[in-house]
């Protein structure tokens, strides 16, 4: 190598977001706080290699081990060296400049390559990109006639395919084409290199269209709150489960969006706003502070409160995460709290749905068991029935009467966040059983 070469610096690009991935690991801190105190002019390009990182975490670490980069060159920083080995692998396959670092590592390239490819380990699954219409502003028809205008291919299955069709379809969508959700209508589903083509999307800014996973517009689609009808809405920022109950009732009726934190409310006023909901009331405060009066004839409540977000593919983790059993059972304590409080202070409840974002017993079959003993008067409702039987993933069956009637959308196999969800209604007066 000339001398000359060796005065080439690494890209700042590559130095700060080694830089941060140091930090995270070092100091233990999670890569979304240290993201939003840099200043680096590209922080969306940065956190998209942490992403990247993240997704394939054992495959950088096992090629890395396995090619000998960091063996034979004890100079290459380590997480510079993850990082690039990220970008060259998983990323966009080259790395810029001539710094001694890119070098190096471009010279191992067949041998990372040779040793993720006899790896087993395929990274995180490929979620692909979900896009929600927002029907207070665009129909589904619109939408259908831009998408065909702007030369997209629609994919479509027959009326009677089962649901492993629908998803052996979508892994093989082609990067042109998109599907009409199985399950939840006005979802459309891209192929996951259309991310960030969606992300920027004029459609997107105008909240036209919604980025929203699947999984998470299920709870809206089971409580199916009929037209004009009366919702209480939780735990509602930033608000998008609000904006989907504001479809599902045709932007008719009313919505009580209760939110405590005085920032996320702030985001909810605006987020709803925008999407057009007119129906929509959004609230400050904690909700289980509030008389039940504050919100007359409920009929309707979706629950979901804060959780560990284990199911989060959106998160970016650097390192294993322990389970930490303090904090699931802070939270799980202010779960049944919450849902325990749905149940019992509102008398014109009908139906109730519980969801998380998480993948703990702790904060999903053991909450909804322990809040049917407190509160009788509810069973809860299959929510693979609800489904038609178009669904796989179901709870916990140690939980007796409960694991098969709760529903898990998870990423290998539904392609989509991990979630959990329950449905429950309440009983007719007279029925003890
Ligand atoms: C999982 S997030 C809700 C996401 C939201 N439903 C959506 O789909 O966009 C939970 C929210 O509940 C709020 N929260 C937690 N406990 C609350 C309480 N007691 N009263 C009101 N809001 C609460 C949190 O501040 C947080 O914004």
């Amino acid at each position: 190598m000339s001398k000359k070469a060796h005065s080439v610096k690494v890209p700042t690009q590559y130095r700060a977001t080694a830089k941060i991935l140091k930090t995270a690991l070092q100091q233990k801190k999670s890569i979304k706080a240290l993201i939003s105190e840099e200043k680096h002019a590209r922080v969306g390009s940065l956190q998209a290699v942490l992403k990247r990182y993240s997704d394939n975490r054992v495959a950088v670490e096992k090629a890395i081990e396995e090619s000998g980069l960091l063996k034979d060159n004890p100079g290459l920083e380590p997480c510079l060296a993850k990082v690039l080995v990220t970008e060259l692998i998983f990323g966009r396959k080259q790395l810029n400049g001539e710094s001694r670092p890119v070098q190096t590592v471009r010279s191992y390239q067949e041998k990372l390559q040779a040793a993720v490819g006899e790896s087993e380990f395929q990274g995180k699954a490929r979620i692909p990109r979900y896009v929600r219409i927002n029907t207070n502003l665009f129909s589904l028809a619109e939408a259908l006639e831009y998408l065909a205008g702007e030369e997209w291919r629609r994919k479509e299955l027959p009326a009677d395919a089962s649901y492993d069709d629908f998803l052996a379809a979508v892994k093989a969508l082609e990067e042109d084409e998109f599907m009409r959700d199985i399950h939840v209508e006005g979802v459309l589903v891209f192929h996951s290199k259309q991310g960030s083509y969606w992300t920027r999307h004029e459609l997107v800014r105008s909240k036209k269209f919604i980025l929203q996973n699947k999984a998470t517009c299920l709870a809206a689609e089971l409580l199916a709150p009929p037209v004009g009808a009366t919702v209480l809405d939780m735990c509602a920022a930033p608000g998008m489960k609000t904006m989907h109950l504001c479809n599902v009732m045709q932007n008719k009726g009313v919505i009580y969006a209760v939110e405590q934190s005085a920032e996320r409310y702030s985001a909810l006023c605006d987020i709803t706003e925008q999407a057009g909901c007119e129906i929509v009331s959004p609230i400050m405060g904690d909700v289980l502070r509030f008389l039940p009066e504050r919100f007359p004839g409920v009929e309707y409540i979706l629950v979901d409160p804060s959780c560990t977000g284990s199911g989060m593919q959106s998160r970016i983790t650097v390192a294993d995460e322990p389970k930490d059993d303090r904090r699931l059972y802070q939270l799980a304590g202010l779960q049944i709290k919450i849902l325990s409080h749905a149940m019992s202070a509102f008398p014109n409840v009908k139906r109730i749905a519980y969801c998380t974002c998480s993948l703990y017993k702790e904060e999903n079959e053991q909450v909804v068991e322990r809040c049917l003993q407190f509160n009788p008067s509810f069973k809860l409702l299959s929510c693979k029935k609800a489904l038609r039987n178009k669904w796989n993933n179901v709870g916990d069956k140690a939980f007796a009467k409960i694991g098969k009637n709760c529903l898990y959308s998870l990423p290998d196999s539904d392609l989509t966040d991990g979630i959990f969800l329950a449905l429950f209604e309440k009983r007719p007066e007279g029925d003890g059983s």
